[in-house]
């Protein structure tokens, strides 16, 4: 985890060392809409930790906003800092395409590109102008994401020919491929089956020791199988809008089995009655 953002931010103080991702969001609007508000979690190094919480309180809205990919909407604007080793990736001089080269993600459909297994992988690599043994990356980057064995003698084929399961496998291989220190990934089993699941479960489980994962999922039972750390959201209709917060967060045991706050006890009691 020697990466850098390349950039000349000043050192951002109150986040461990153990933090990978420190974010202290005060405030995220889409226009006028104030979508979230008050959320502070810090994603650890070397840990999966999950977001959960009813729809619309905001989840992957903080995800996205931990690698900047929600700068692809123009209303989106953010009060508040996200650190990442270190340094504010809202800084001034910080490039966004190089924070997602840091911290890579996985959306909820799998949305291979429609060229074949080997470049889908490639694809990174080759923007990233990457000089090295491509062919090396590829293989390595397919094995890690539980894959190699399946696609070895047909990379040259269509990424979009392959299963669900395995096209989400391919999908966490590209993000992988060009070695991001964190990977976030936005509910990226419901658009699957049991059996592709439980892969990418068990998947999420094996990538933790090479990285830090965060992970938005609906579903409870998913939290509790991979996630270390849970952070839960809620939506505060008060004024009359709905905008979403950090309730809690903790080790996942904690979260589920000794909530502090009682909306996450209303919560999980709901869910699992
Ligand atoms: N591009 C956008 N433009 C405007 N509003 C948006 C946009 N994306 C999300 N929102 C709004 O921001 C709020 C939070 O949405 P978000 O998708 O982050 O919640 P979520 O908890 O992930 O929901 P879900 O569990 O249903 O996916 C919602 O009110 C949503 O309608």
């Amino acid at each position: 985890m020697s990466a850098t953002l390349e950039m000349n931010t000043a050192q951002t103080a109150d986040v461990s060392p153990e933090v990978a991702i420190g974010a202290r969001i005060e405030k995220i609007f889409y226009g006028d809409f104030l979508a979230v508000r008050d959320s502070d979690v810090d994603i650890e190094k070397g840990k999966i930790t999950g977001f959960i919480g009813p729809s619309g309180c905001g989840k992957s809205t903080v995800l996205r906003s931990l690698n900047r990919m929600n700068d692809l909407i123009p209303s989106f604007s953010l009060e508040g800092h996200v650190h990442f080793l270190g340094q504010d990736v809202y800084g001034k001089n910080v490039d966004p395409v190089v924070v997602r080269r840091h911290i890579g993600m996985v959306f909820q459909q799998p949305n291979p590109f429609s060229m074949s297994i080997f470049e889908n992988v490639a694809f990174g690599l080759r923007l990233n102008g990457f000089k090295g043994d491509i062919n090396g990356r590829v293989e390595k980057a397919l094995r890690r994401a539980a894959l190699w064995n399946e696609v070895k003698d047909k990379l040259k084929q269509n990424g979009l020919s392959l299963s669900g399961g395995q096209q989400q496998r391919l999908c966490i291989a590209r993000a992988i491929a060009t070695e991001p220190t964190v990977l976030l990934m936005d509910e990226p089993c419901s658009a699957l089956d049991p059996i592709a699941t439980r892969q990418i479960e068990e998947l999420m489980l094996e990538l933790k020791n090479d990285y830090t994962v965060a992970i938005v999922t609906h579903n409870m039972q998913q939290a509790i199988r991979v996630a270390d750390k849970t952070a839960f959201f809620s939506v505060d209709m008060s004024q009359g809008g709905r905008t979403g917060f950090l309730v809690e967060v903790g080790a996942t045991k904690q979260i589920f089995e000794n909530p502090k706050q009682q909306l996450t006890k209303e919560y999980l009691s709901g869910e699992f009655s």
